[in-house]
């Protein structure tokens, strides 16, 4: 057997052309304020990226470079000038912050109806209650690819692989919701290999490159890589041996080209429904 690719590329550039068609139709831009702080190397491209798709889209888009130097307290100001100004819908922190400033305290600043990314405490309660509210981009960028995909969710075994507040954690409660019997693991988990053999679909959001190999799966699986991992000679690799498991899979996620691009269409997605909630449609 060799395996369905699954191209996030293409699924995510069809939802930005969507959402392209509706902010065309609203009498305003919908605005999304992206802050950095410092010179962390990878977040340059994200943060590029983000505001290239953004203003292709016809969205509002800047973003706010804060040097290295900047304190917790002056970081929450930005954030607080952003909550208050009226044109701005949607605000992305981006991580990893320097150090000294706390992440939490950050992410707890951003108002929760303009917090796009989905990580405010209110808006992950809201997730794990069932309730409507604003949902983290990568794990709602999954959602959509294993919907494209025609995967049938309702009681599939789905197993998850890392448990971080951004990833792991609001993935597993999108697939409880849609009726997948879902486990998760993570570093302490006793029997990696064994727990990913049961599974009928497996995310993986590790961070480890290549770490899913292809005695870890059952064939026939539909296998998800989040994991971006950068190794020393340059090359942009998943959490999965991509090849070795693609041979047993009946469908995966390539590294690049699969759940990535799909992040960056849900955040516009994401910030396209914090501005109608606060501006409306017309
Ligand atoms: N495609 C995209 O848009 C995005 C991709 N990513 C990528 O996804 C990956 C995960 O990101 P993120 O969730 O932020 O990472 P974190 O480092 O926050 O979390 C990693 C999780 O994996 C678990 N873990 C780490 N090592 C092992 C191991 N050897 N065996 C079992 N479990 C392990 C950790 O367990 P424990 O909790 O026990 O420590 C933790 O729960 C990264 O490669 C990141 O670059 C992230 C965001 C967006
Ligand atoms: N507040 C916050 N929100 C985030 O959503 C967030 C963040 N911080 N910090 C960093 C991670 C990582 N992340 C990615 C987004 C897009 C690609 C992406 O588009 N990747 C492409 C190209 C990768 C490349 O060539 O470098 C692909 O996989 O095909 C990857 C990773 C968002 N993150």
């Amino acid at each position: 057997m060799t395996a369905r690719i699954l191209d996030g590329k293409a699924i995510a550039a069809a939802l930005r052309a969507r959402l392209a068609e509706r902010v065309a139709a609203l009498p305003y831009s919908p605005g999304l304020r992206v802050v950095r702080v410092g010179e962390d190397p990878a977040s340059g491209v994200y943060v590029r990226n983000k505001d290239k798709a953004a203003k292709a889209a016809g969205y509002d888009s800047a973003t706010i470079h804060l040097p290295a130097e900047t304190t917790e307290a002056e970081l929450l100001a930005t954030i607080a000038t952003l909550n208050a100004d009226p044109v701005v819908d949607g605000i992305l922190v981006q991580l990893p912050l320097p150090p000294r400033i706390r992440t939490e305290a950050a992410i707890a600043a951003v108002d929760p109806a303009k917090d796009v990314d989905g990580f405010h405490p209110l808006n992950a309660g809201r997730l794990a209650a069932g309730q409507p509210g604003l949902v983290p981009c990568t794990p709602r960028g999954v959602m959509h690819i294993l919907a494209e995909a025609g995967v049938v969710l309702r009681g599939a075994r789905a197993v998850v692989l890392g448990r971080s507040q951004i990833v792991g954690r609001p993935m597993a409660q999108l697939l409880l919701g849609a009726d997948c019997t879902v486990t998760i693991a993570h570093s302490r988990t006793r029997d990696l290999p064994g727990e990913c053999r049961r599974a009928d679909i497996l995310v993986a959001a590790v961070g480890r490159p290549e770490m899913v190999r292809a005695d870890w799966v059952a064939p026939g699986v539909v296998v998800i890589d989040v994991g971006i991992n950068r190794l020393p000679d340059g090359r942009l690799v998943g959490d999965v041996a991509f090849g070795e498991v693609a041979a047993v899979a009946g469908a995966i996620t390539p590294v690049p080209g699969g759940v990535g691009p799909m992040t960056i269409a849900c955040l516009l997605q994401n910030t396209l429904e914090a501005a109608i909630a606060r501006r409306g449609a017309a």
